[in-house]
């Protein structure tokens, strides 16, 4: 039986084969950042409200002028096709059906025309910059024609992080049997079949590319890092501002500074994200600099918490130190790979009903009204209370060096 997030990942796992499902959970290095993604909301517990109505709990929320039905958006993730025949179209209805926003990845299986023509959710297209400049205008282009309410720039791929489990298993588009994962193909059959039904096994968007030709699998690291351009700067931010008229928002965003300069050149949001660990290894867990982020941009563009959310219950931690909303990738691939649109459906219910639940418990039944004084944090300096509207209650109990004591 599927209640959690969690069982949906076995489910996921069981489908499968384990290139692909590697593939997914894949992080960089040692993975400790995709660790700090989840240990990073143990640290902030709840002050919860007794004696509050609660009969009527409200999780809806407005992200860039539109309104949500629930906090949490699809983030972009590349190959989501490769999951289910036609994946990118399956989460984008799920998304709509829902009442939120569906990213898609510049990576992705299907064409950001189809994913279009299938869905009527709010869109929002995701860029990688690529060396050819032309290349990267068409596509904004293409997205503008398509529809697509708003250009996700992601900024913390300046090359690819080092993801060693797909390097050991090899793992190329399309997915190769080889000498070491027959078996597991074998074992997996059910996935084959499913797959042959999708119109194709590459990157959709860049059908007539060179480099991807009907025979050959391409390695994914190799390829994006030969197209990705590694020089790309804040002068490319304003570029695409130039080019681009509907909202921008930027994603990979992790201190201060960066989130100034974002707000300083008009961008409309900030995604503050590691990746979900796939890059730079050794950043902090995503929750860990969100205060951080809120207090530099002073409201001056929405911030969105990106990675980890496993729980409705971090979706309300983020929102109370000043998300927006909170973008999910592994939890809507779980549902995608376990049951195509409804599985993506169910990963959406599963998070939104816990976080009712959580509303309700903590006597704060207004997603919106929520602001640090639900929450207490056992924390470094770096997090005390500030001024902002967000300010956060420090718990009793509090870290001294050679030991923790009570204040
Ligand atoms: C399989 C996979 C593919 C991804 N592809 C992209 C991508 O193409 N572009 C992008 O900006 N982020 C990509 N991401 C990162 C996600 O958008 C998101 O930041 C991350 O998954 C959040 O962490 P979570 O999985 O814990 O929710 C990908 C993540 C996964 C798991
Ligand atoms: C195909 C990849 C470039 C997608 C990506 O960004 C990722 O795997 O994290």
């Amino acid at each position: 039986m599927i209640v959690s997030i969690d069982d949906l990942r076995q489910r996921a796992r069981r489908r499968l084969p384990r290139t692909v499902f590697d593939y997914v959970e894949g992080a960089a290095d040692d993975g400790f950042t995709s660790g700090a993604n989840r240990r990073g909301f143990d640290r902030y517990l709840f002050r919860a409200r007794a004696l509050v109505d609660v009969s009527a709990v409200d999780h809806s929320t407005t992200l860039l002028g539109e309104k949500l039905a629930t906090p949490i958006i699809l983030g972009p993730t590349g190959l989501a096709g490769l999951l289910a025949p036609r994946g990118e179209e399956l989460a984008a209805k799920a998304a709509a059906s829902r009442g939120t926003v569906f990213t898609l990845s510049t990576m992705s299986i299907g064409t950001l025309e189809e994913v279009a023509a299938a869905a009527p959710s709010p869109l929002w297209f995701q860029l990688y910059v690529w060396k050819d400049r032309s290349v990267t205008r068409a596509l904004v282009e293409r997205a503008k024609a398509a529809g697509y309410r708003a250009l996700c720039l992601t900024v913390d791929v300046p090359v690819m992080g080092n993801r060693e489990q797909d390097r050991r298993n090899g793992f190329t588009l399309p997915p190769r049997v080889q000498f070491s994962n027959v078996m597991d193909v074998l074992r997996h059959l059910g996935w084959v079949l499913r797959m042959s039904k999708s119109p194709r096994a590459t990157f959709g968007n860049f059908v007539d590319h060179p480099s991807l030709t009907r025979t050959d699998a391409v390695g994914v690291a190799r390829f994006t890092n030969s197209q990705f351009d590694p020089s790309v700067t804040w002068k490319d931010v304003e570029w695409l501002r130039s080019i681009w008229t509907g909202p921008l928002v930027l994603k990979g965003i992790t201190c201060a500074e960066d989130a100034r300069q974002a707000v300083s050149l008009g961008v409309e949001a900030v995604i503050v994200s590691n990746h979900g660990g796939r890059q730079l290894d050794f950043l902090p867990g995503a929750i860990d600099v969100l205060p951080e982020v809120v207090d530099a941009v002073e409201g001056r563009a929405e911030v969105i918490l990106d990675g980890g959310i496993r729980r409705g219950s971090d979706v309300v931690k983020a929102v109370a130190m000043g998300a927006r909303a909170c973008m999910v990738g592994r939890p809507f691939l779980y549902g995608l790979a376990a049951d195509g649109q409804a599985g993506v459906e169910l990963s959406l219910d599963i998070l939104t009903s816990e976080i009712d639940r959580t509303l309700a418990l903590l006597g704060r039944p207004r997603l919106r009204e929520l602001d640090r004084s639900a929450l207490r944090v056992d924390t470094p300096a770096t997090l005390e209370p500030t001024a902002s509207p967000h300010r956060l209650e420090t718990s009793t109990v509090t870290r001294r060096a050679g030991g923790t004591s009570d204040t």
